[in-house]
């Protein structure tokens, strides 16, 4: 696999630093690597697709709140299309892999969540009520640009025969990257707006640090139960 880092922006690089054996827990996760080689058994995947889609619903909300709480009209503009993104295109991929298994979108939007989705879920939704904008940006950000990097790195096992082509093509996908690009876009304004040019010197730092941390650390714990829900 490739180590590169891609270019979401000055701010993820900073802080993807700041939590670099976290983030690796998350990308290198063995259900990335189940992914990657097709190993990953369908019935992981399965739960996983159903927790995720509900995961999924939950993180539009927060990016709705992204909307309530913007600051400038570039905040709600990009917020706006990012909840478009998720829940008219994202979430296709749930729908479809779920209808193949005979599960309706009701079935999956009532699925009884797992305490790993409450708790990410949760924790995000939390970040914007009791935080700022960025709070709720820096609670957000580990999500979209790790199944960036994931994409990525995982493009050249999308090969026929894979059973998880589909889902490698989405996330590695021109359109999931730009998205990415422009939630960098997003957090590095949202930084030099509320915190300046130079943010690791300012008093705020370790604690914006510390929302990336847990959210990339939730983020694994996702994985984790994708993998035992496969097993029961
Ligand atoms: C848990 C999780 N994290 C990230 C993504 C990518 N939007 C996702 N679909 N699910």
């Amino acid at each position: 696999m490739t180590d590169t880092i891609p270019n979401y922006g000055k701010h993820f690089s900073l802080l993807r630093a700041g939590c670099s054996e976290q983030w690796q827990q998350y990308i290198e996760h063995d259900f990335v690597a189940g992914l990657a080689d097709g190993s990953l058994p369908e019935k992981s995947f399965l739960q996983y697709m159903i927790q995720d889609y509900v995961y999924l619903m939950h993180y539009s909300r927060a990016w709705a709140l992204g909307v309530v709480k913007a600051e400038c009209p570039e905040e709600m503009r990009l917020c706006a299309a990012t909840v478009d993104s998720l829940i008219n295109h994202e979430l296709s991929i749930h729908v479809k892999t779920c209808a193949a298994q005979g599960i309706s979108e009701a079935e999956i939007y009532d699925a009884k969540e797992e305490l790993e989705t409450i708790a990410y879920t949760r924790y995000v939704l939390d970040s914007g009520l009791q935080g700022d904008f960025l709070d709720l940006v820096l609670a957000l950000a580990p999500c979209a640009f790790g199944y960036g990097e994931i994409g990525l790195r995982l493009k050249p096992y999308a090969v026929a025969g894979n059973p998880y082509k589909d889902w490698i093509d989405i996330y590695s996908g021109e359109q999931y990257q730009q998205a990415c690009v422009d939630i960098g876009h997003l957090l590095d304004l949202a930084i030099a707006r509320r915190v300046g040019d130079a943010p690791e010197q300012s008093p705020r730092w370790q604690q914006m640090q510390q929302r990336f941390t847990t959210a990339t650390e939730l983020e694994a714990q996702f994985w984790s139960m994708g993998l035992r829900a496969g097993r029961s």
